[in-house]
């Protein structure tokens, strides 16, 4: 089976525990937003929902709350439930009262899909308006590109995947996987519920600088195990980076993969 990595090794580091992960994800989170915010100005982090956002909490300590640069950071959302945004499904309520609310980041540096959009299920206007404001933010050159392409390219993708193999909102089985010339799509009946989802496309996510893809607990441990047998039939096996893409797994995610991987 081809590998999208060509000759390199799919990278990971497997911890003892949630605990370790987390800290370690806060270190790489920290380390990269010093190194933007000293080189441009900027540091561009990218969230997704799910567990991820309770591992983020570590970010929430002293040493990191008085060292980061908060008002240097802009946040996207790799994909986003369309739902209204105070719901409880809204991956951007999730990252809000977990982690956002808690930290000095400015409200105006926080980019949520369109309110309208979100309140209507108005998937395509919301994936429409996302990749605009994306478009915008580049112009700016707050989101620098990527080479010649002039894809975006965000700094850090922070990333989870489902038991199904899902990143993002890109399914298995659904074509939104094969878009290569939006910037953002949308999916309308998501086989994980709520079925209204916007989200970045392959292109996008595969130009960051960095993307790490944190997963934890035995029920994802098949589909770690596929992806590290280069399974192509699971969107996370696709997931590159153009510097660095790296799994931050726990035991009992890492459990079934094959020896040699
Ligand atoms: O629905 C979603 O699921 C994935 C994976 O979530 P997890 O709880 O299994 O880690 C998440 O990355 C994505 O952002 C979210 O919309």
């Amino acid at each position: 089976m081809a590998s999208v990595l060509g000759e390199k090794e799919r990278k990971k580091i497997v911890f003892p525990s949630k605990n370790e992960l987390s800290e370690a994800m806060a270190k790489y989170t920290a380390n990269l937003s010093a190194k933007f915010c000293k080189e441009r100005g900027y540091f561009t982090l990218v969230l997704s929902g799910g567990d991820l956002i309770s591992w983020l909490s570590e970010l929430l300590k002293p040493v990191y709350q008085e060292s980061i640069e908060w008002s240097k950071w802009h946040i996207f959302w790799v994909d986003e439930r369309v739902v209204p945004l105070d719901h409880k499904d809204s991956n951007y309520k999730l990252a809000f009262d977990g982690f956002l609310s808690k930290v000095p980041i400015p409200i105006a540096n926080i980019y949520a899909i369109d309110q309208d959009c979100a309140a209507l299920g108005d998937a395509k206007g919301a994936a429409l308006l996302y990749e605009e404001c994306i478009k915008r933010l580049v112009n700016r050159n707050i989101i620098r590109t990527y080479k010649s392409s002039g894809f975006p390219q965000f700094d850090l993708q922070l990333l989870g995947m489902g038991p199904d193999g899902h990143m993002a909102s890109l399914f298995p089985g659904h074509y939104q996987i094969k878009e290569k010339a939006k910037l953002v799509t949308y999916i309308t009946d998501s086989p994980k519920p709520p079925p209204k989802r916007i989200t970045f496309t392959l292109p996008v996510i595969n130009c960051a600088s960095y993307n790490l893809m944190a997963v934890c607990d035995e029920a994802q441990a098949d589909a770690v195990a596929e992806v590290f047998k280069d399974n192509l039939d699971l969107p996370s096996a696709w997931l590159t980076a153009d510097v660095e893409a790296i799994w931050f797994l726990d035991q009992a995610a890492a459990s079934k993969i094959p020896k040699g991987h």
